[in-house]
């Protein structure tokens, strides 16, 4: 079976935007525009939901679904592959804040508004 790193998926996506090919599923998503892509986006948001309540193929599936939309989102609005590294490179050992949640549960934090 041929494999894609998200990577080479995500630069074959945006090479799209560049350089529509005849076709191209994605290059149609580009034409239609941003409101188009968002609509996907929910969509498919969505029957990750539903695939994750029903099968853990569903569930795989529907992601693969999900993230591919994503990732014309990203390219869309001129976000690379780069920028997401960086920001999620931020959060590399960063402390969990479950802490913060707990006290919110317990009313800790409404306290200090
Ligand atoms: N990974 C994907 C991918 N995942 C999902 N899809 C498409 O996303 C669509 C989702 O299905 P839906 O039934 O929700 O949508 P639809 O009815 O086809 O379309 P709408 O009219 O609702 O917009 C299907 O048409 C899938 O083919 C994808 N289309 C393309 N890719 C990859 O993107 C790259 C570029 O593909 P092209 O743009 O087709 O050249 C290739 O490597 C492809 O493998």
């Amino acid at each position: 079976m041929a494999q894609q790193t998200f990577e080479e998926l995500y630069d074959q996506v945006y090479n799209r935007k560049v350089n529509p090919a005849e076709g191209s599923y994605t290059a149609y998503l580009y034409e239609k525009g941003l409101d188009k892509i968002l609509k996907k986006v929910g969509e498919e948001s969505t029957e990750v939901i539903i695939g994750a309540k029903n099968s853990k193929e569903e569930l795989t599936y529907e992601t693969a679904d999900l993230l591919f939309h994503l990732m014309v989102l990203l390219a869309n609005q001129g976000i690379t592959i780069d920028d997401l590294k960086t920001e999620m490179g931020t959060r590399v050992g960063q402390k969990s804040r479950l802490h913060e949640r707990q006290d919110w549960r317990s009313g800790a934090i409404e306290e200090t508004k």
